[in-house]
């Protein structure tokens, strides 16, 4: 369980980014948070794996309080918790395999490491976890040669392969067409069904966020206005979200309508 208990954030430059948070999230639970630009959403899911730290009350993941992890307990604390960027944050010019093998780099033997030399465990796992994500068949190409919904798989079968108990997903479709973004999202949906993985994923589209998230959370000036089902989710509630309404936070608004 992921637990916020009256958690704060302010920046070096004094900007409060979280004001007194709490909420808690289960295990197995598929999350959207959402939110206007700069409303907290990525300060709210970096604080979970550590990015950021805390400034005041208590954030506990399974139990650990994690303002107390130090050094080599936050890169372990950290392999339980896979990382999806929308940038997708992949070595372009490597095979999509070898992208996934580096999960897992950090518990080889050094001369491994020098050697880039995995085990076959390693590359079955590897190559399971792009069979999860629909992408066996482009194991061995280049990661440049590949589309931006295709290497955000990647980024995703990285992930799995950590085997992790939660995956923070920031903006992950931001740079996705529509099309795309809602296989993106439906492989996320089916990880989060199969595996039992905690997902939470910022994202912009409020759509898609009601379509495959079972739970959101709005937040507003670094305050959480809103934190229940989707299927709850009303006009009213968006508006106190969003402040001032515009057609992206609309559901089933004329953009994203089109694309349905
Ligand atoms: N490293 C930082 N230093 C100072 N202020 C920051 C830093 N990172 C974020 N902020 C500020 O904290 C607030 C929340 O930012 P955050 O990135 O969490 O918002 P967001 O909802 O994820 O926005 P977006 O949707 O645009 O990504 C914003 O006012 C932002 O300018």
């Amino acid at each position: 369980m992921i637990e916020f208990d009256k958690v704060s954030k302010i920046y070096p430059n004094g900007m409060k980014a979280l004001t007194d948070v709490s909420v808690k999230i289960e295990q197995g639970e598929f999350v959207a948070i959402i939110g206007l630009s700069g409303s907290g959403k990525s300060t709210f899911i970096r604080c979970i794996n550590k990015m950021h730290d805390i400034e005041a009350g208590k954030l506990t993941v399974n139990g650990i309080d994690i303002s107390k992890l130090k050094g080599k307990e936050v890169r372990s604390f950290r392999r339980n918790i896979g990382m999806i960027f929308q940038s997708f944050n992949l070595v372009k010019r490597i095979s999509v395999i070898r992208n996934v093998l580096t999960a897992f780099v950090p518990d080889l033997p050094d001369w491994r490491k020098f050697l880039g030399i995995f085990p076959n465990e390693n590359k079955i796992q590897a190559l399971e976890a792009l069979d999860n994500v629909h992408i066996l068949d482009k194991a061995y190409t280049r990661v440049d040669q590949l589309s931006g919904g295709q290497q955000q798989r990647v980024a995703l079968a990285r992930a799995l392969a950590q085997n992790p108990q939660i995956i923070l997903a920031d903006e992950p479709v931001a740079s996705l067409d529509p099309v795309t973004s809602k296989q993106v999202m439906r492989d996320f949906k089916d990880i989060n069904q199969k595996n039992k993985i905690t997902i939470l994923i910022n994202i912009h589209d409020v759509d898609l966020a009601l379509e495959y998230c079972d739970r959101v959370i709005g937040i507003n000036k670094g305050k959480i206005v809103y934190d229940g089902k989707s299927s709850d989710i009303t006009q009213d509630i968006l508006d106190r979200i969003y402040d001032n309404p515009s057609s992206s936070a609309e559901v089933g608004s004329e953009s994203h309508a089109a694309v349905q």
